[in-house]
């Protein structure tokens, strides 16, 4: 076959977050740069993702405000879900963000758009259909997929994915899901709320990821939705098929549905990528990446949720700035010098930035501090008749601010305010600095943060001095 032949600055494979930030930068700095992108522009995030799940949520929880609203006086009836209408919704919220993303803007920025699956042919060479190109520099953004676990009989039934649940015309009558992380705690509270019978099956901790006093308000959540949530019992055997599926657990129990969604993991996706004609090597995880994103072949590197360092959009997009940083600016940056906040959408939401409790008491040792404050005493909170959750301060010495968790409504916003103190490397005494408007949720941080501070500020000392200074006025 006779392809083109292109030298370039920079070869990127893969059009989501990862390849659009990295090739977009590099672009503006007037480095020349072609993309492949095999799928849809935007990848997993925009078209099956981050996007139609929270417009998914969007719609669910308006549902679940209408059934609520008489504890507020307001009397209303929730008549029916048009799940047409949702879906109309969802792919207008793609609509909206795809020009952001689409072959149009980069090739706008001078950025070659090679809609192909591209393959590595040599150690600076990747080549698609049409074209061949000889790069400086080549980075792999071409993301993961759902991991479909090995149960016994699983291959035999229509498993839907995040690809696959967003063409489902109907609500499901019953859907399974595998796997309690956000995906699936996300999903099930989605479905449970606009009216499918939700089953979540979630053979380890769920959502381990954040606080377990924070995760367990979800979970109760979860149960008042109506979703059956079964843990600590790992699926063996799957039944059944299209419309009709069976779950059967370790235990011997079983699990029925009309649908079943692999929520279970990711792995990544390097198949036909012809990793060794580059040199670039693998392990158990997927791709073997430093610090600073290259691979075993210094002229290849990672970025996104290819390079195994976590699976968030805007982990993918800081990615794409630490490549750029350190092949553009000469700015030696680690992927992993900034905390990386992470949420999960559901009602209520949960936020955590930087270190967990076990992991600062493991680098800090005795130095870590913990300080809570809960929304039962925030005054926002108790207007809004909604207390539940908190946050949770995690400092080091010098009251070094090393990670904070929230959970309870707008958490997934409010984390930003002790995420901007951890960027600058700030301290508790940060959040008690500001004056925070009242009555707002945010004030949280502040008295967190007072509270760290209670002892010192009017312990013995500060009482004798309040004292002595008294005497003399
Ligand atoms: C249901 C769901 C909800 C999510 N919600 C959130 C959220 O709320 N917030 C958040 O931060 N993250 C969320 N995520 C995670 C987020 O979507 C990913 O972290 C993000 O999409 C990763 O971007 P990426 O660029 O690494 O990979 P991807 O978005 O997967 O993009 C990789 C691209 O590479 C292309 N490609 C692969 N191989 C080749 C090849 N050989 N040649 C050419 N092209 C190739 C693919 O077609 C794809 O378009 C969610 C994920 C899912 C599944
Ligand atoms: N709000 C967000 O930021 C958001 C939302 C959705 C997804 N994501 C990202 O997408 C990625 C994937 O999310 P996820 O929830 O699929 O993955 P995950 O790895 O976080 O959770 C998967 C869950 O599946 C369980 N599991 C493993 N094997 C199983 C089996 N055989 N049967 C049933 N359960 C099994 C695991 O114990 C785990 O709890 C993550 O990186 C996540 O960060 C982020």
């Amino acid at each position: 076959m006779s392809r083109d032949s292109i030298r370039a600055d920079l070869a990127v494979i893969g059009a989501g977050a990862a390849g659009l930030v990295t090739s977009a930068g590099a672009a503006m700095l007037g480095r020349k740069v072609v993309l492949f992108e095999a799928g849809e522009m935007g990848g997993d995030c925009l078209n099956y993702g981050c996007v139609p799940s929270k417009a998914l949520l969007t719609a669910a929880h308006k549902a679940h405000e209408v059934r609520q609203a008489a504890r507020w006086g307001v009397q209303a009836e929730l008549k029916a879900i048009d799940f047409a209408q949702v879906r109309k919704t969802i792919s207008a919220a793609i609509a909206a963000i795809e020009p952001n993303d689409s072959q149009a803007r980069f090739e706008g920025l001078g950025v070659k758009v090679v809609r192909e699956r591209a393959r590595f042919t040599g150690p600076r060479t990747v080549a698609s259909d049409s074209v061949s190109v000889t790069a400086r520099r080549i980075v792999i953004a071409s993301g993961t997929r759902a991991r479909i676990p090995a149960i016994e009989g699983l291959d035999a039934l229509p498993v839907l994915t995040n690809e696959s649940i967003w063409s489902l015309e109907s609500l499901p009558q019953s859907l399974i899901i595998l796997g309690a992380g956000p995906i699936g705690v996300e999903l099930g509270q989605a479905f449970a709320r606009l009216g499918s019978q939700v089953t979540i099956i979630e053979p380890g901790e769920p959502l381990a990821r954040f606080e377990p006093e924070h995760a367990a308000l979800v979970l109760e959540t979860l149960k008042a939705d109506g979703v059956t949530l079964i843990t600590g019992e790992a699926p063996m055997r799957a039944s059944g098929g299209p419309g009709a599926v069976e779950i059967t657990l370790a235990d011997g129990r079983s699990v029925t549905g009309t649908h079943i969604l692999a929520a279970a993991g990711r792995e990544p996706v390097l198949d036909g990528l012809g990793l060794d004609a580059a040199g670039v090597q693998t392990d158990a995880g997927g791709l073997i990446v430093d610090d600073r994103l290259r691979t075993t072949n210094k002229r290849v590197l990672a970025a996104g949720d290819i390079a195994g360092k976590g699976g968030l959009t805007h982990l993918a997009g800081w990615h794409g700035s630490v490549i750029i940083r350190n092949l553009y600016f000469g700015l030696p940056t680690r992927q992993s010098s900034q905390p990386i906040p992470q949420a999960v959408y559901c009602d209520p939401p949960l936020a955590n930035a930087g270190l967990t409790q076990g992991q600062a008491r493991e680098i800090h040792g005795a130095k870590v501090q913990v300080t809570r404050w809960p929304f039962a005493d925030n005054d926002r909170a108790i207007a809004e008749g909604d207390t539940r959750g908190g946050v949770i301060l995690v400092s080091g010495k010098g009251a070094k601010l090393l990670g904070a968790h929230a959970a309870g409504a707008r958490a997934d916003d409010l984390i930003h305010l002790a995420s901007a103190v951890m960027a600058r490397g700030g301290t508790v005494r940060d959040l008690t600095n500001m004056v925070a408007a009242y009555p707002t949720r945010a004030e949280i941080f502040k008295r967190a943060g007072g509270k760290y501070y209670e002892s010192a500020v009017f312990g013995p000392f500060a009482r004798t001095l309040a004292g002595v200074l008294n005497a003399f006025h």
